[in-house]
């Protein structure tokens, strides 16, 4: 399961190692010691899986601090761009963008460490994300950006007309007001 490093400091590719034969295939989704041998140090407790349609945008959403979440993102079905912003303050890539493609094809997995926000676009017809975190679900604790934000610039390869949020992420503040204790 190779893990790579990406030019952001903590956020890391996971390509899993994929065994084919004539039954189908098989790979190791999820180990802890392979993580734990690469330095990575999480201790995952929540699952969550959604399934959306073509076009829709989830983000950028994050949780503050004491409640904050790493988080483990793959495809189950379909294809996404998953999208990380560096919102610790006191990081050389504060505010830079992280893009990747990761599909039920590719098998990708992208692991968003805290003190960043999250999104995705749905590139195919439909797509089944599923993530870990390693904090529960706290409301209250909850924090987004703006999907389009200016500062921010991001390419969610779904032309505009086609593009699906919620009302809640339709009114998400800019980057540089949001709320922020990393
Ligand atoms: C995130 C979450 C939501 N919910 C509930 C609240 C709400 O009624 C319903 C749908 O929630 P949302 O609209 O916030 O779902 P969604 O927009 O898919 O939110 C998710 O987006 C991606 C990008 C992330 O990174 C996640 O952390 C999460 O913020 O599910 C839970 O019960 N537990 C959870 O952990």
């Amino acid at each position: 399961m190779p893990i790579t490093s990406t030019d952001i400091k903590d956020l890391w590719l996971i390509e899993p190692r994929v065994f084919e034969d004539t039954r189908g295939h098989f790979f190791e989704a999820y180990n802890q010691s392979v993580f734990e041998e690469a330095g990575i140090h999480h201790r995952f407790i929540q699952d969550n899986q959604s399934h959306s349609v073509y076009g829709v945008i989830r983000g950028l959403h994050y949780q503050l601090n004491p409640n904050a979440q790493c988080k483990l993102v793959r495809a189950l079905h379909g294809r996404i761009l998953d999208v990380a912003v560096d919102m610790r303050k006191h990081s050389a890539t504060y505010g830079r963008v992280f893009s990747v493609e990761l599909s039920a094809e590719n098998k990708k997995q992208l692991l968003i460490p805290h003190g960043f926000a999250h999104g995705f676009s749905v590139l195919s017809a439909t797509a089944t994300v599923l993530y870990k975190c390693d904090a529960f679900y706290h409301k209250e604790s909850e924090g987004g950006v703006i999907y389009n934000d200016a500062d921010l610039a991001i390419d969610w390869q779904i032309p505009e007309g086609e593009q699906i949020l919620s009302e809640k992420d339709l009114v998400l503040p800019a980057f540089k007001d949001a709320q922020n204790n990393f």
